[in-house]
């Protein structure tokens, strides 16, 4: 159940309807009719009908619809968008004076004992969400203070330097091993082509030779992440043999009669020895409490991830929130036991090992996104404007139904739908499927000027000019070889996950959906499959997780609230080889100095 399930239908028409302080606020868009009527429904239940409270109690609802655990009182967003993703002001709005609305709300039946909602220092939950983060910190602070692990420190040594000695080694990722095998909770923080998911691989053989009968399982927050996970450790496995990656949905045993609770929990617990969670910023703070609750005190956990991306969709971002936290718990390992197994350095608070070399991207892009990282604007712009392989178009106006000084995008699109075409065409698969993920269109918006769906229709128009795909057969068929599929349901019987980019190739007279996966395309039958789209451009956050030969990243103007740190970062660093951005020196400056402000209590209570 959501917290919008709280408001039910009634409650909703009933808000939509409603007068008042509130009704101002849905009025301009601020509030949803469903967080009004979850604010009504608990001021009903709790006897409160201050406006300024309830008020409060919506705000909450909402800042959880956007991804924080929490509302901060002294600093509430009131940006808001409308339909064209444009920003609408609301200064005007009454916004209540922070401290009289401090006072009310503590004074407030709702946030008694017992009461459906909590202040503590000036952040608001909802006493659910609060009840959460405490568990996540007690079973963090549990798993530090426990005897670490019993480990043969002779092998341990022996076993990484199998893998990691000489001249050249990677010592972070010795490091990460290291400490996977010495703490009972490991996080390996790092960005794309650092080497997670090869250190994850080594890491299994490291703890293997410890203990030949570990029980591993393999997770991640979304199929499609699981399906990639999977494919990369069965290419890395260096003891050969590990599982199945699944969702971890699927590994705490998903039920469908009451979708907020796992078969394993608390008191049936997994009786995997090492859990590893791939893609970790992607999961929830409801999510990662469940997992916690379900792991074992002596089973080793490992979280992946890279904590500068964009987060979950749902509230929390507890990897970010790990590596930023003070420490939780008893620290660890002991410096003289990594002494003991060859490594010099030392892990952050809470077992978090930063990954830094990039062995796959070029190392413009990688300078690129340090830079954004650090919350540079300057030297951000200064790559852009000098690397060979960036290319900044910063004085183009998107706004424009036929912008000028995108010619070079324009030929991309046009010579990279070709290749996937006579390669579809042709009937191979591979070539198909390798040359779509040569470029990519991505957008910070969905709607308006900036947006996917406007520039979809852009990239269409430049093909229906070029004539390299068949207009006729485009406009009559739904299916046609070359059609570039984005899948945006998941379908596990088909094995098919949201997210996931296909082709339409034509063999032997007849049409078929091929899907990349590692090694042989998924093939499936055009007509069997579930909800897929033609992808001509797609949103940074889409991109999550996907990385291409080049990317093309279109930027809305500074005061877009979509334009973040995160965002930028995530977009750059989908790219291998070549970066365009468009958009204006200020629209960078404006995103890299905005991070992504996701109130929780994490980093705030000790
Ligand atoms: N220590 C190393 N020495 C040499 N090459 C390495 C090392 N670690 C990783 N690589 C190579 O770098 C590339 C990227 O590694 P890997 O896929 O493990 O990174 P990742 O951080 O998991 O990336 P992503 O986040 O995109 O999944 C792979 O080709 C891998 O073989």
């Amino acid at each position: 159940m959501t917290v919008l399930d709280l408001a039910g239908e009634d409650g909703v028409r009933h808000a939509v309807r409603a007068t008042g302080r509130l009704a101002q606020f849905t009025a301009r868009g601020v509030l949803d009719p469903a967080d009004v009527a979850v604010a009504r429904r608990l001021g009903r239940l709790g006897g409160e009908d201050d406006e300024e409270v309830l008020l409060a109690a919506a705000l909450t609802v909402r800042s959880l619809r956007a991804g924080s655990v929490c509302l901060e009182l002294a600093d509430v967003d009131r940006r808001v968008l409308d339909a064209d993703d444009t920003l609408v002001p609301t200064d005007d709005l009454p916004w209540p004076e922070p401290a009289a609305w401090t006072a009310a709300i503590a004074a407030s039946p709702l946030t008694a004992p017992g009461g459906p909602l909590r202040l503590d220092d000036g952040l608001l939950w909802l006493d659910r969400y609060r009840r959460q983060e405490d568990q996540v910190r007690a079973d963090l602070v549990t798993r530090a203070d426990a005897p670490a692990p019993a480990v043969d420190l002779e092998g341990l040594r022996a076993s990484l330097d199998r893998y990691y000695a000489g001249t050249g080694a990677d010592d972070h990722q010795r490091l990460a091993c290291a400490v996977a095998a010495l703490r009972w909770t490991t996080v390996v923080a790092g960005g794309p082509g650092t080497g997670k998911t090869t250190t994850v691989a080594r890491l299994l053989a490291v703890l293997r030779e410890q203990d030949p009968d570990l029980r591993v399982a393999l997770a991640a927050p979304t199929g499609k992440a699981a399906a990639r996970l999977g494919e990369a450790i069965a290419t890395e496995a260096v003891t050969g043999g590990e599982p199945q990656a699944s969702t971890i949905h699927r590994l705490l045993g998903y039920r469908p009669d009451n979708p907020s609770r796992f078969r394993h929990d608390r008191h049936r617990r997994l009786p995997h020895d090492v859990v590893v969670v791939d893609e970790t910023s992607m999961v929830s703070l409801t999510l990662m409490a469940r997992l916690l609750e379900a792991v074992r005190d002596d089973a080793r956990l490992v979280l992946v991830g890279d904590p500068d991306q964009l987060a979950s969709v749902e509230a929390g971002a507890v990897l970010g929130d790990l590596v930023n936290a003070p420490r939780l718990g008893t620290a660890g390992p002991d410096p003289a036991l990594l002494d003991a197994v060859g490594c010099s350095g030392r892990p952050g608070d809470n077992g978090v090992v930063r990954l830094e070399h990039n062995y796959r991207n070029n190392d413009e892009i990688a300078a690129l996104a340090d830079a954004i990282r650090a919350g540079d604007a300057d030297a951000t712009l200064a790559c852009l404007r000098s690397a060979s392989s960036l290319e900044f178009l910063e004085s183009v106006d998107l706004t424009q139904r036929e912008p000028a000084g995108l010619t070079t995008l324009r030929d991309d699109v046009v010579a990279g739908s070709r290749e996937v075409a006579i390669a579809a065409r042709a009937g191979d698969a591979e070539t198909a499927l390798a040359q779509g993920e040569e470029h990519r269109l991505l957008c910070a918006h969905r709607r308006g000027p900036y947006g996917v769906a406007r520039w979809a229709r852009q990239v269409e128009r430049w093909l229906d000019e070029d004539g390299g795909v068949d207009p006729e057969l485009e406009a009559h068929q739904e299916w046609w070889p070359g059609r570039p599929l984005l899948v945006t349901e998941n379908d596990h019987e088909a094995g098919l996950y949201n997210g996931d980019t296909g082709v339409v190739v034509e063999r032997r007279g007849r049409l078929v959906a091929v899907f990349a996966r590692g090694g042989r395309p998924l093939e499936r039958a055009p007509a069997l499959l579930g909800a897929v789209e033609t992808v001509h451009a797609m949103t940074v956050h889409r991109a999550q997780g996907s990385q291409y030969a080049q990317v093309s990243v279109l930027l809305p103007p500074p005061e877009s609230p979509l334009l973040t740190r995160e965002l930028l970062y995530t977009a750059v660093t989908r790219a291998r080889h070549r970066v365009r951005v468009v958009g204006s020196a200020d629209a960078v400056r404006a995103a890299v100095e905005r991070p992504v402000s996701r109130a929780s209590g994490f980093a705030r209570r000790r």
